[in-house]
């Protein structure tokens, strides 16, 4: 039996303000993969992300591991798809232990204590993005990037199959960056998918696959090594782009 897909859309349109942001007529996103959304500022890649996560009102249809949105029970659906937004705000009083731990509230009865399984999720998940030593700090006293590696933090805990994060890397030092990428490698060695929004091109050229939008469409899907991805990407960003291989690695430099 062939795997369904992670995710996958038809005919999904979502407008915002009386304008159309986003007109997908189809959309397959495959399980066990890395797919990188990319695009110039406006082209709709939140908008998108967040109509696949089921968080905007869209026309159309979104399946979930081969199984419509809606027909999913909330709990189960926020078991198996894990979100980070950007510029999440509203916890900031939360100690960064609580915030993380809020990814583990799928997996636990209504009031129900967190389980001795939920505190060891946090743990892991807070040593995978270094914050484990700074649980006892409220978020709101946080560095930006410190902050991210909570949400980054909060995000795995909730061990979905599924992962979006919308701009991952915000804030974070090249370290940090590269202790994601491994992380993400990790996680798609295990099986489980993750779709990410990459403003920074070198870093999006590491995943499986790039989506490249444009106006709110796909114009291209393909993987990241091939030439033809390449094109596509240099074309929407008006050819103002240069990718080069230096040291086995893509570089994209801006021109
Ligand atoms: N709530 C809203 N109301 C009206 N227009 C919106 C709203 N949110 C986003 N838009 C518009 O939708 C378009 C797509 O926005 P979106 O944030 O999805 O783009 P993006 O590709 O993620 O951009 P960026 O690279 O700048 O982060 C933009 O032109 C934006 O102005």
């Amino acid at each position: 039996m062939t795997k369904a897909p992670a995710l996958a859309a038809q005919r999904l349109q979502v407008s915002l303000g009386g304008r159309r942001i986003v007109d997908v007529p189809a959309l397959t996103l495959p399980a066990g993969r890395w797919t990188a959304v990319v695009g110039p500022n406006g082209a709709g890649k939140t908008t998108l992300l967040k109509a696949m996560a089921h968080l905007l009102p869209a026309h159309g249809s979104v399946q979930l591991l081969g199984r419509r949105m809606e027909e999913w029970p909330g709990k189960a659906r926020a078991r198996t798809l894990s979100w980070l937004g950007q510029g999440e705000a509203g916890t900031d009083d939360l100690l960064a232990q609580d915030v993380v731990m809020l990814g583990r509230l799928p997996h636990q009865a209504w009031l129900a204590a967190p389980s001795a399984a939920d505190h060891a999720a946090i743990e892991r998940a807070m040593r995978r993005t270094q914050c484990w030593e700074w649980r006892k700090r409220p978020l709101g006293q946080l560095s930006g990037g410190e902050r991210q590696r909570v949400l980054l933090a909060r995000a795995f805990a909730v061990e979905a199959e599924v992962l979006l994060m919308d701009e991952p890397l915000a804030n974070l030092d090249a370290p940090h960056q590269a202790d994601w990428l491994l992380a993400v490698r990790e996680l798609v060695v295990a099986g489980r998918t993750v779709v990410s929004v990459l403003h920074e091109l070198g870093m999006a050229l590491h995943a499986d696959e790039l989506l490249v939008l444009q106006c709110g469409r796909p114009v291209h899907q393909g993987a990241s090594d091939d030439p033809v991805t390449h094109a596509a990407l240099r074309d929407v960003f008006d050819k103002r782009i240069e990718i080069h291989k230096v040291a086995g690695e893509w570089v994209v430099l801006p021109r």
